[in-house]
């Protein structure tokens, strides 16, 4: 498949071109490449948030190119994402940002305080439920995000640079946390700069060169 933004001088070609892949369900890929190589892209195409331009994609079994709306909005609640800018919503405290998504997916309210205080302990943040996300470090609202992506145990779970406010050991314990779920059967994606990262959790990496995939294994 192949991504072109509209608007972007055509003579710089594809964002995306003649990507190939089959990632396996279940499987854990680091997204790699320099800075521009299109990591965002590709995984803000796996999470719906854009259509290729042309191709083919199939996520989680589901034809993006033909599904109807009502599948892929199935797909989009079955997809845990932590987007590079977070999109924290700022009108919530940090435990409504995180249970948002198990009340719309109607989850009994006594459950969603469990595992949504469970989790926000798991990232460090047990004090902080009753703030705003804009009072939090840029660490901790990375943190936040993590856990909005995760809490409902997503079977596809996009990750865009999720550690790259935190200091090394609380990367490791959010990758160790997207390795527990990954061995519980969810399909992981990881875009990083951080080669010490990578080297410690090993993994098969996705590797993006201007666009193209150079390596996928
Ligand atoms: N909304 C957009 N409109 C036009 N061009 C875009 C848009 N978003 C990204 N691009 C271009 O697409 C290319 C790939 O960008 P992308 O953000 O996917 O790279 P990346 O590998 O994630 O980079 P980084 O590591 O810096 O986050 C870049 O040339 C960028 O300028």
């Amino acid at each position: 498949m192949a991504l072109r933004y509209p608007g972007r001088d055509p003579n710089r070609g594809a964002v995306l071109q003649r990507i190939s892949a089959d990632i396996p369900s279940g499987g854990f890929r680091w997204v790699l490449g320099a800075s521009g190589a299109g990591k965002s892209s590709l995984l803000r195409l796996l999470s719906l948030s854009l259509k290729p331009t042309s191709g083919q994609l199939e996520v989680l079994g589901v034809s993006v190119n033909r599904a109807r709306r009502a599948a892929l909005a199935r797909l989009r609640r079955r997809t845990g994402t932590v987007f590079q800018d977070l999109r924290l919503l700022g009108e919530l405290s940090v435990f409504d940002n995180v249970a948002l998504r198990l009340r719309l997916d109607g989850l009994p309210e006594d459950r969603i305080e469990l595992e949504v205080t469970e989790m926000l302990r798991f990232v460090g943040l047990g004090r902080k439920l009753d703030v705003r996300p804009h009072s939090l470090s840029g660490g901790e609202q990375q943190r936040v995000a993590v856990a909005r992506a995760v809490v409902h145990r997503p079977p596809l779970l996009l990750a865009d640079e999720p550690t790259g406010a935190l200091d090394e050991k609380q990367a490791i314990r959010l990758i160790s946390l997207f390795e527990e779920l990954n061995q519980m059967g969810s399909t992981v994606l990881v875009a990083t700069h951080n080669e010490a990262l990578v080297r410690r959790f090993g993994h098969p990496a996705l590797v993006l060169e201007r666009g193209r995939l150079v390596s996928h294994g």
